[in-house]
């Protein structure tokens, strides 16, 4: 099906000898791009979020890479940089880990920046291919509740269950589309709603303390999702929030379906309690948009992933194909290599 019609942001482009990042904490307000030019430029941008979704920052962290080798950087601390900018998507670990393979094989920086983009491709591949997979599942006239960002802004492009949403929308499956804020960061309120509005595609922003509300009314068949990282008995980490949407869907007789690619699977990942969990500066909570909306001297907790156990996930959709109620066995014969 032909989907360039639908969002086509590029949030992260590589430039021959610098990467160009759209800066994702602006967005919608404003499209600025930020220009790095050194590894460890790139580490800051992913730690502060200028780039962010977890394949996003696993392409980003690779190219980062390609300019440490463009510089005679010690490739070793590009890596060791790179991989501890954030914690728990695997993406992030994946891709250092091909670069670090072809580092160890005696790739020069051009053959360096051949792997990355070969990264990049096979996410946008992989995206188009899991959309189909996953709307083939939607029955016709859904409607689908999502969580975070997961689309062209958190990928190669089209998005992981942002791109099963497009498709499923472009082939009829699905009626309507609602879109949670996702506290603190705003993800689903100010970038999904984005490439949305952007697409054309009718959605409905909710607060994310409507969504069982939302669920006992009826109005959505299933809570389509991304993950960060996917332990090998199935049990996904993805944006703080996704936990509830499950127990809430399972509650309701909604179901659960979890898009990713298979780097964000991580078979040396036994279950869930393995998963680290970012924590992230507790300003984040007791601000919006950069003005402090709680009174000083309060504290906050700001974990922005938790884990969603498999008995409560549907469908893990991914390039490899659809696993319907995922368990350890069928992980190890998907992914078990
Ligand atoms: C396809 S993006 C997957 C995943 O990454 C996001 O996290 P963040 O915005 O903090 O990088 C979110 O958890 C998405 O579901």
């Amino acid at each position: 099906m032909d989907y360039d019609r639908y969002d086509r942001v590029r949030a992260v482009q590589w430039q021959s000898d610098h990467l160009r990042l759209l800066d994702q904490r602006l967005l919608p307000r404003e499209e600025r791009w930020m220009d790095c030019r050194t590894a460890a430029e790139v580490t800051q941008a992913i730690r502060d979020l200028v780039v962010r979704g977890a394949p996003a920052i696993g392409i980003a962290a690779a190219w980062g890479v390609v300019l440490a080798a463009q510089q005679g950087e010690p490739l070793d601390a590009a890596l060791v940089m790179l991989r501890a900018a954030r914690p728990t998507a695997v993406n992030l670990m994946w891709a250092l880990d091909r670069m670090k393979k072809r580092i160890a094989a005696g790739a020069d920086a051009a053959m360096l920046a051949g792997e990355a983009q070969a990264i990049q491709d096979e996410d946008l591949a992989a995206n188009r291919h899991m959309g189909e997979l996953g709307a083939a599942l939607i029955a016709p006239g859904s409607g689908v509740l999502t969580h975070c960002n997961t689309g062209s802004l958190a990928t190669a492009g089209f998005g992981t269950a942002l791109g099963v949403i497009r498709a499923g929308v472009a082939s009829g499956r699905i009626g309507q589309v609602y879109a949670g804020e996702t506290r603190p960061w705003q993800q689903g309120a100010r970038l999904t709603m984005y490439e949305l509005v952007r697409d054309g595609i009718s959605a409905r922003l909710i607060a994310d303390s409507a969504a069982a509300h939302l669920m006992k009314s009826g109005a959505v068949q299933w809570v389509i999702v991304g993950a960060d990282r996917i332990a090998a008995n199935g049990d996904t980490a993805n944006k703080i929030g996704t936990y509830q949407l499950a127990i809430a869907a399972r509650h309701h007789g909604v179901k659960f379906m979890v898009v990713a690619p298979s780097s964000t699977v991580d078979m040396a990942t036994p279950d869930g309690e393995a998963i680290e969990i970012e924590l992230r500066d507790a300003t984040e909570l007791l601000s919006t948009g950069g003005q402090r909306t709680v009174v000083e001297g309060a504290e906050a907790w700001n974990p922005v992933f938790d884990v969603t156990p498999a008995e409560l996930i549907d469908a893990i959709v991914t390039e490899r194909g659809v696993i319907e109620r995922p368990n350890a066995a069928v992980m190890q014969a998907v992914f078990g290599g």
